[in-house]
């Protein structure tokens, strides 16, 4: 059988990744596409927000981060595609890895290579990294991740442009080609793009990157602690550790909220903590709503949807993911659980 091409989708938090993955799966291109999902923090949400109406497409969900687990649940996950796929349960053409957006995205493009049977199956088609307009520069001056991303892309898409003028996207252009001159670079309009600026690039040159990173197929010791990879995973494949005060919280409840009390809670929250909430989203239950209500947002920018009707047979409740820099756990959770009903 032919090899599978397969692209690595990663950016950093709230780039623009599901966003544009969305709609690639919305689109009637003719590809069959699996997608394999990994999220920071033990909370899926993105499950909730991906469309997963077409059965011509497959979403394969993996808790934990696909940076500590690279050569387990990745694995596992190609291989157990593939093996449907060769046993006709399952038709896909092509796999997209959504990494978390504070995944180095080179030990996921190892995998292509280190390990036997994904590279029987498969062919790392390219790295795709999508680069928030709005957020970027300071992502790249403050985040490593943020630079590796950036420098590990075959192809750059630059989202959000609608939200700052052409001096800053000039700039963070200017900057994204001193640190990836091969990478070409597009603008992506709330996941706009064409499908041929994501799928079939044919861009990821293993050469390229030795020479980027001569220690890429290094077989590395996997030393760090799974226990913590919800909270602080963001180890690269040198094992440096960083970003160590970035740690993820959760809450849930199973009780409404009363809307106006968590629409001030959450703007008092995003006006006082904005600067250091990198990521957080959720699916809420609402006082008196019969439909989802998915929020989310990067720093001060906050933004709600409304989602899927609550099935009959589904339990109601919320949950919500705070991404941040030395966020206050206590008074996110004390204060969210005084907006429920
Ligand atoms: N203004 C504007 N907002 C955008 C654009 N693209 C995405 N967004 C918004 O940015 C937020 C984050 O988008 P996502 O697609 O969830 O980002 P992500 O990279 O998947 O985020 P994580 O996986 O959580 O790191 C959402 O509120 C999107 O609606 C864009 O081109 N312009």
């Amino acid at each position: 059988m032919a090899l599978v091409p397969a692209t690595i989708l990663t950016g950093f938090l709230g780039a623009g990744k599901t966003t544009l993955l969305n709609r690639i799966l919305r689109e009637p291109h003719g590809y069959k596409i699996a997608v394999i999902e990994n999220e920071f923090g033990q909370e899926n949400i993105d499950n909730e927000i991906l469309v997963q109406d077409s059965n011509e497409q497959i979403v394969e969900m993996n808790n934990g981060c696909i940076c500590c687990t690279v050569r387990g649940d990745l694995i596992i996950a190609l291989s157990t595609l593939a093996q449907k796929r060769n046993a006709g349960e399952l038709q896909f053409d092509h796999v997209v890895i959504e990494t978390t957006g504070l995944a180095n995205p080179g030990p996921v493009a190892q995998t292509f290579f280190m390990d036997d049977e994904v590279a029987a199956h498969y062919l790392l088609d390219a790295v795709v990294t999508v680069v928030d307009a709005k957020h970027g520069m300071l992502q790249l001056d403050d985040h490593e991740e943020a630079q590796r991303q950036a420098g590990f892309a075959d192809k750059l898409l630059l989202s959000k442009t609608d939200l700052v003028g052409m001096d800053q996207v000039d700039a963070l252009v200017a900057r994204l080609k001193r640190i990836n001159p091969r990478a070409p670079v597009n603008k992506v309009d709330f996941g706009q793009v064409p499908i041929s600026d994501v799928l079939d690039l044919r861009g990821f040159n293993l050469n390229d990157k030795l020479e980027i990173d001569p220690d890429f197929l290094a077989v590395e010791e996997h030393v760090h602690d799974h226990h913590n990879c919800d909270a602080h995973c963001s180890h690269d494949h040198h094992h440096a550790h960083h970003s160590d005060d970035i740690a993820a919280f959760v809450f849930k409840s199973e009780r409404p909220f009363n809307t106006a009390r968590l629409d001030e809670f959450l703007g008092n929250l995003v006006q006082v903590f904005g600067p250091r909430m990198l990521r957080y989203k959720g699916v809420l239950w609402m006082e008196g709503a019969d439909r989802k209500v998915v929020f989310q947002g990067v720093h001060q920018m906050m933004g709600s949807d409304i989602g899927a009707k609550w099935r009959d047979d589904e339990a109601r409740g919320s949950k919500m993911v705070f991404i941040g820099k030395n966020l206050p756990k206590d008074t996110f959770i004390r204060g969210l659980e005084q907006c429920l009903v």
